[in-house]
């Protein structure tokens, strides 16, 4: 049994969530396509070579694109070796790439695609929880730059995401922890049953092979399928008065600058969890909201292992990091907060000792 959810954009495509998914992976890619390139890392070298046998049976013609682990794939020199490899084997416009992996390897691999001969198609096959609910959807692609995360990219959507829940057998238990946390972040931008979800059945919701964490998988690409739906290009909100896309960077202004901080060793879900603790306290400050929705965060987060907390004396460094977050326009600092659960907004250009005390509330 598997749930079928559409992405309901302009080019609108499927998402396909269940176990044992091996032959819709092959069927998304249509017979137009003569060449494959499947780009994995390592560690799904297995995985990539069972779909470089079926697609070979099916016709095509494959080619393995292995590139490094985790974030080092998001680099401009992986992305380089990535088209040297679609050059030399003659890539078009009608073939495809397919992104196998976490959600570091689907950013990569969504940008090669955005930008070899100005754009060909791409299917995300997600293997990480966080994957699978945020990165392979939604199409934003791309690399970081020695000044931060993702500082370099396109918008260019899959044609078709295939997360087939059997990968996540072999993920370790922090990786599954650290995709629940933009899980918890849908609950608190968009979907307040998550949270009721994961503060009834906390270990299950750790679990990969639990139905609650199918269930929770399933609830966070509702929200950010019709999030990116209503504004794919992150213009600021349909029109009905909603903040649009920014919401889905929920915690992220601090949580990239903490991923950049640790030189990319603490993972994203972790930073992001730091993040959103981090903004419930300036929202409270800034009169937007009571201490017990701060609480609720950090209970939460802590409820499933999330850190909370980030090293003191790294501020100095934070915040001009923060500064070059894409929310920022010209020197206005922007960051997404609640006013309320389930109602996010943008709070422009707080104070900086705001700010600072903020951060002392999220200080280690
Ligand atoms: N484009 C977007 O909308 C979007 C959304 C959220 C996050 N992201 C990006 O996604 C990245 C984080 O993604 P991630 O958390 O999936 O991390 P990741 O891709 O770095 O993967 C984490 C680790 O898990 C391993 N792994 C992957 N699948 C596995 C499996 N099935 N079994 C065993 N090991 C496996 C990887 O090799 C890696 O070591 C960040 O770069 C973040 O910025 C992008
Ligand atoms: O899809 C979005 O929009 C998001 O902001 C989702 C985030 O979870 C994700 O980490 C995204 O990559 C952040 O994008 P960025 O624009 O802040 O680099
Ligand atoms: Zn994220």
């Amino acid at each position: 049994m598997s749930t079928r959810l559409t992405v309901p954009t302009a080019r609108p495509y499927e998402v396909v969530i269940g176990h044992g998914l091996h032959a819709d992976l092959v069927a998304s890619i249509d017979d137009s396509a003569q060449r494959v390139a499947i780009v994995h890392p390592p560690t799904l070298r297995h995985r990539a070579e069972q779909l470089r046998v079926a697609l070979a049976d099916a016709g095509r013609e494959v080619h393995l694109v292995e590139v490094p682990d985790g974030e080092q794939a998001k680099s401009a020199a992986v992305l380089e070796f990535c088209w040297r490899v679609l050059g030399e084997s003659g890539f078009t416009r009608s073939d495809v790439v397919v992104g196998l992996g976490g959600g570091s390897t689907t950013d990569l691999a969504g940008f090669v695609a955005a930008s070899w001969l100005r754009g060909v198609r791409f299917v995300n096959a997600p293997t990480t929880v966080l994957g699978m609910v945020d990165a392979a959807v939604g199409g934003k692609t791309g690399i970081n730059t020695g000044q931060g995360k993702n500082l370099v990219g396109a918008f260019h959507e899959p044609v078709a995401v295939v997360c087939d829940l059997d990968a996540l057998a072999t993920l370790p238990a922090a990786e599954v922890r650290s995709g629940l946390a933009e899980i918890v972040k849908c609950g608190f931008i968009a979907d307040p049953s998550i949270l009721e979800l994961v503060e009834a059945a906390p270990t299950a919701a750790l679990d990969a092979g639990s139905a609650v964490l199918e269930t929770l998988i399933a609830k966070g690409i509702t929200v950010k399928a019709r999030t990116v739906a209503g504004d794919l290009h992150e213009s600021g909100g349909d029109g009905s008065g909603g903040i649009g896309r920014e919401a889905l960077n929920y915690g992220h202004t601090l949580g990239h600058a903490i991923e950049r901080h640790t030189g990319y060793e603490v993972r994203h879900g972790e930073a992001i969890s730091v993040g959103m603790v981090f903004v419930a306290e300036l929202a409270r400050r800034s009169g937007l909201i009571d201490d017990s929705l701060v609480e609720v965060h950090r209970e939460m987060l802590e409820l499933v292992g999330l850190p909370t907390r980030y090293r003191a004396e790294a501020w100095d460094d934070l915040l001009p990091a923060m500064r070059l977050d894409k929310k920022s326009r010209g020197s206005t600092i922007r960051f997404v907060v609640l006013d309320a659960l389930a109602s996010p907004r943008i709070l422009a250009a707080p104070d900086e000792d705001l700010l600072r005390d903020s951060y002392r509330a999220v200080s280690a």
